[in-house]
C-alpha cells in the first residue's frame, strides 16, 4: 500500500493499516457460502434455494443454510438483499423455483396444513382492519389459531395490555409491530418467522422485545429472524448470515464473522509529535496527528504502540483500541459489494 492508498478518516486524521496482514475484502459476486455445517436437528432448512419474480429476475440465488431447534438464527443483508424473499419461502407463503425448503421436517408451501399450526409468522407489513380494537384483533385472529393463548395473555407479553380497547388506527407504529408480535405469538409456535420485528420500536420497546425473544428462545422456540439493526443480531443471535444480492455471503457465529476483519486503534498523538516518529510496524502517512490503525494482530500492535509511546514519553490522547464489530463487518461487506459492482460494470 502507497501512501497514495491511505484513506482520510472523516475526522481528516490518517488511517494506517498494518501491511503484512490477510486481505480483507469479500468477492461477493463469486462466493455464495453456505450456513448448514454441522447443525444437529434442523427445524428450518434451505438448500440451494432461489426464487425468481415475473421479468426473470432472480431475488433468491442460491441461498443454503440451517437452523438447529431452539436456535436463533439471523439473517442480515443489505436493502433488497433476498431476506423477505427468502423468509416467504420458508414460510409457505410461495414455493422455490429451485432447491429444497422444510420446516419441521415438512415442505412449508406444498404441506402447508402440517407447518402452519406449528409456526408463528411476523411479517414486515401485518396489515390489520383499523376499526376493530386491539381485543377485537386478537380474538379474531384467535378463532383461526389452534390452542390460541388468552387474548390478555398475548397482549400483556408484548406490553399491550393497557392498550386493549384502542382501536387499531389509534395505534402507534411501534404499538402495531407490538400487535403483529402477539399475533404470532397466539399459538405458541415451535419455530418463530419475525421480519423485522423492532422497525418503529423506540430504544426501551426494542429492548423489551429483545428479552422476550430471548425468553421464547431460552423455552425452545426456534426462530428465525431478519433485521437492520446489527447491535440487534449482535445481542440476540446465536448464528448469522449476512446476504447481499441474493446471497450469502457470510455466515457464523458473530464471533466467527467479525474474526477475519481488522481491529482498530484510535489515538491523537501531540501537535509536538510528528506522526513519522511512531515505530515502522505502526507507521501512519506523516500527515494529520489522528491516527488509526488497522491490525490483525490487535494485542501486539498495541503492545507495540504503548511500548514506544512509555519509552518516547508520548501521551496518547483518546487512545481506544476495539475488535471489528459486526456494523464493521457489515459494511465491509457493502462496501466491496458495490466496489465489484463499479468493477463490473466498467
Ligand atoms: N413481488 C416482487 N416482484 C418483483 N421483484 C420483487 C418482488 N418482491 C421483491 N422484489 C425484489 O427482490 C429483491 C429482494 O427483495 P426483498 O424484499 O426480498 O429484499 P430484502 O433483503 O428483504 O430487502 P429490505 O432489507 O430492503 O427489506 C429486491 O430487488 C426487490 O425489489
Amino acid at each position: 500500500m502507497t501512501s497514495d492508498d491511505i484513506p482520510r478518516d472523516r475526522a481528516g486524521g490518517t488511517v494506517a493499516y498494518i501491511t503484512d496482514e490477510p486481505a480483507t475484502g469479500f468477492t461477493t459476486d463469486a462466493v455464495t457460502v453456505s450456513a448448514t455445517d454441522s447443525v444437529i436437528d434442523p427445524v428450518i432448512e434451505a438448500s440451494g434455494v432461489r426464487r425468481r419474480y415475473a421479468g426473470g429476475f432472480e431475488a433468491v440465488a442460491g441461498v443454503s443454510f440451517s437452523v438447529a431447534r431452539g436456535e436463533l438464527f439471523a439473517l442480515l443483508g443489505t436493502n433488497g438483499a433476498g431476506k423477505t424473499s427468502t423468509v416467504e419461502l420458508l414460510e409457505g407463503l410461495a414455493g422455490p423455483d429451485a432447491g429444497t425448503v422444510r420446516v419441521l421436517g415438512h415442505d412449508p408451501f406444498r404441506e402447508r396444513a402440517a407447518v402452519r399450526p406449528r409456526i408463528g409468522v411476523m411479517l414486515q407489513e401485518g396489515g390489520f382492519p383499523s376499526e376493530l380494537t386491539v381485543t377485537e384483533t386478537v380474538r379474531m385472529w384467535a378463532g383461526c389459531t389452534s390452542g390460541a393463548r388468552p387474548t390478555g395473555e398475548a397482549l400483556e407479553l408484548v406490553g399491550l395490555g393497557h392498550r386493549a380497547r384502542v382501536r387499531v388506527k389509534q395505534l402507534s407504529g411501534g404499538e402495531r409491530r407490538r400487535l403483529d408480535l402477539a399475533l404470532a405469538l397466539l399459538g405458541r409456535p415451535e419455530v418463530l418467522f419475525l421480519d423485522e420485528p423492532t422497525t418503529g420500536l423506540d430504544a426501551e420497546g426494542r429492548r423489551d422485545t429483545w428479552e422476550l425473544v430471548r425468553e421464547l428462545r431460552d423455552g425452545g422456540t426456534t426462530v428465525l429472524l431478519t433485521t437492520h439493526y446489527l447491535e440487534e443480531a449482535e445481542t440476540l443471535a446465536d448464528r448469522l448470515a449476512i446476504m447481499h444480492r441474493g446471497r450469502i455471503v457470510t455466515a457464523g457465529t458473530t464471533t466467527e464473522v467479525t474474526a477475519a476483519r481488522p481491529a482498530r486503534i484510535r489515538f491523537e498523538l501531540p501537535q509536538t509529535v510528528p506522526p513519522a516518529r511512531l515505530p515502522l510496524g505502526l507507521r501512519a502517512a506523516a500527515e494529520g496527528h489522528r491516527i488509526e490503525i488497522r491490525t490483525h494482530r490487535l494485542q501486539e500492535s498495541l503492545d507495540e504502540l504503548l511500548t514506544w509511546a512509555r519509552e518516547s514519553d508520548v501521551r496518547l490522547l483518546g487512545l481506544d483500541a476495539r475488535s471489528a464489530s459486526l456494523e464493521e463487518a457489515f459494511l465491509d461487506i457493502a462496501q466491496s459489494a458495490s466496489e465489484s459492482e463499479r468493477v463490473a460494470a466498467r
